[in-house]
């Protein structure tokens, strides 16, 4: 029987059909889409995937190359590089290197493309390890002593201030106390209420520019204090004195050990799919209510270290969260709250009998907690992005002080309503933020069910970074700090539409960071001299230069395992400019008098 088929398929008749047979799987292969026709990458190994090829710095930079470097043709279309594939053991990811492919998925199908991934490190490694716990007689742990704080019932969120510190909004799942959560920012960031703020924003600009003048190597921390005071402000009522007040240093805190605490070793748990479930089990596990201490660890154990960190970190997170939000509550009671995003949300969920539904009190304060930590360090990173930009570029500084002395005068300090009259100040606000974006690689999307894109397919699951880096370096001379492009060129994308996201998750807090930006930028070349330091003998020091480091996040020698670079993928979200120094100056002996004018219209 064997042997006659085999004749039959041999025969020069059928060999020609089974031929054209052939062809037709080929060409369907090659010209539909399929689920083996993945969009181009760098080559996999065998269960590992692309994590030996993966940067562990730099990562954008590394991306943009990837796009011109996997280009293929499907079909007769000529697909440039803009979306690179890439699989990470089981973990399928995917990079957007150009404006059309963020907008094709992230924004026009937002839909699936809107969920966070999951990482279990953050809010549920742990929970792997308590698998274990209740079987150890000596070991008797409660589980959400192991949770790091992140993943309260509010939904997960990427901190951009202290690392990615998923576990609430930005890590939470596509659902509806994502929703909730967007809702609730929504309502007091959205860009008409705002406008509300622009007081606070003027009083922590001449709180800066005071600052500036006395120490003007601080300006990091005055940018700090204007970021955690705007923002304490609106989110708790609260009135910051110093970047040492107990608020503000909670978050600093709270970031430092994430990132500590982060180790990358735990994120092992993303990669291997048995783990993963392990930690699914742990999960459901939790309701036992496990009782113990973090001390009765052994240090032998596995990951003790990390635990211990955790515990800690959770602690810090917990602190940062409950102690602003119980003020909050305690000054509601006593009648002395200010109005704050905090007090209002908390008033419009009370029922007729003055109660608060659990989960609402924790999405309230889970939310808060979320835009301190987001808004901080992008804020800090836009502002000395901005200072180091000045000091390379004086010819560009000069030029914005000129347009503001122009239209605004040297009496009175720039705001926002000069902002239209103020083009090229414009121009080179916007070429700052091209030139180094302050979150380069976005936050990852993930996929949320199978997709198919200009043929390609796209597994469900898969991570979806839009990488904002390479698409404003889609220009001329990308490398070139040079305003007037945006003036030569209107068709250039605005990088204020690119570098806060896309879809459904973009960054809630955009209009408020782009007013403080506008704002403090505008009253420091309008008050300020920058420049480079020189010494006796007219030589630079301060080490000015376009140099970057990503976040909190220490390079690869921290790391053991080199393929668990996805840690660093993740974590590498924020650029912030080595530290240098640079001369700062008031501009002239009228800067007092502009000051206690702006103090002065303020309080009118
Ligand atoms: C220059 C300043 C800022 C930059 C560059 C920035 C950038 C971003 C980016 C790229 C994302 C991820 C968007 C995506 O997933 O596609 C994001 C998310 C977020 N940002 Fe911002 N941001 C800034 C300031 C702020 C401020 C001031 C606030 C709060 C008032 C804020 C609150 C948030 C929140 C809550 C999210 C999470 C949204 C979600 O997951 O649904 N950001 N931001």
């Amino acid at each position: 029987m064997g042997l006659s088929l085999l004749s039959w398929f041999l025969s020069m008749e059928n060999a020609f059909g089974a031929a054209i047979f052939l062809s037709a799987i080929l060409a369907y292969r090659t010209f539909s889409p399929s689920s083996n026709n993945l969009p181009p990458g760098p080559k996999p190994l065998p269960i590992i995937g692309n994590a030996l090829q993966m940067p562990t710095d730099q990562m954008e930079e590394v991306f943009t190359e990837w796009g011109a470097q996997y280009v293929q043709k499907p079909g007769t279309e000529t697909i440039l590089g803009d979306v690179v594939y890439a699989r990470v053991f089981a973990q399928p990811m995917l990079v957007l290197n150009s404006l059309q492919a963020a907008r094709d998925l992230l924004d026009r199908r937002s839909a699936i493309y809107s969920d966070r991934p999951r990482f279990v490190l953050l809010s549920e490694l742990f929970v792997i390890y308590l698998f274990l716990v209740p079987r150890l007689p000596y070991l008797s742990l409660k589980y959400d002593n192991f949770r790091m704080g992140w993943s309260s019932a509010s939904t997960h969120y990427v901190c951009l201030l202290l690392v990615p510190l998923y576990a609430h909004l930005s890590l939470r799942p596509s659902g509806p106390r994502f929703r909730k959560h967007r809702r609730f920012i929504n309502q007091v960031f959205n860009h008409r209420a705002v406008a509300a703020f622009r007081p606070l924003q003027k009083k922590e600009t001449i709180i800066l520019l005071e600052a500036m003048s006395q120490t003007p190597d601080s300006f990091v921390d005055h940018f700090r204090r204007y970021a955690a005071g705007t923002i304490l402000k609106i989110t708790y009522g609260y009135d910051v004195v110093s970047v040492d007040d107990l608020f503000v240093q909670l978050a600093e805190r709270a970031g430092t050990l994430t990132v500590e605490a982060g180790s990358a070793a735990a994120n092992m748990v993303d990669f291997f799919p048995l783990m993963r479930q392990a930690s699914c089990i742990c999960l459901k596990y939790r309701t036992t209510n496990i009782r113990g201490n973090i001390r009765h660890i052994p240090t032998w154990a596995p990951f003790s270290t990390f635990k211990i960190k955790a515990l800690e970190c959770r602690k810090a997170v917990e602190a940062m969260m409950d102690i602003p939000f119980e003020q909050v509550k305690t000054d509601m009671r006593s009648g002395t709250a200010v109005p704050s995003y905090t007090s209002t949300l908390l008033d419009d969920h009370r029922d007729s009998d003055g109660s608060i539904a659990p989960e609402d009190e924790e999405d309230i304060k889970g939310s808060a907690g979320t835009l301190l930590a987001a808004a901080e360090d992008t804020t800090i990173a836009s502002m000395h992005t901005f200072v180091l930009a000045m000091v390379l570029n004086p010819h560009e500084f000069k030029k914005a002080q000129e347009e503001i002395d122009m239209v605004v005068g040297q009496h009175r300090l720039p705001n926002l309503d000069d902002r239209p009259s103020l083009p090229y100040f414009d121009c080179v606000l916007k070429e700052v933020l091209r030139w180094s974006p302050m979150v380069p690689l976005g936050m990852p999307h993930r996929l949320m069910e199978d997709d198919f894109y200009r043929n390609f397919y796209i597994p469900k699951g898969t991570i979806v970074m839009a990488n904002i880096y390479a698409i404003l370096r889609d220009c001329n001379e990308p490398d070139v700090f040079r305003p007037q492009r945006y003036l030569d060129d209107e068709t250039l994308p605005d990088p204020l539409g690119v570098i806060f996201g896309f879809g459904r998750r973009i960054c809630p807090g955009r209009h408020l960071a782009e007013a403080s930006y506008w704002t403090m930028a505008a009253a420091i070349v309008s008050a300020f001299d920058i420049s480079k330091v020189l010494d006796e003998h007219g030589n630079e020091v301060g080490n000015p230069k376009y140099e970057f480091t990503h976040g909190f996040v220490r390079p690869p020698d921290a790391c053991p395992y080199l393929f668990l670079f996805f840690y660093y993928f993740i974590h590498h979200s924020r650029s912030h400019p080595k530290p240098f120094k640079c001369s700062i100056k008031p501009r002239s002996s009228n800067f007092s008098n502009i000051i206690n004018q702006a103090r002065l219209e303020l309080d009118s």
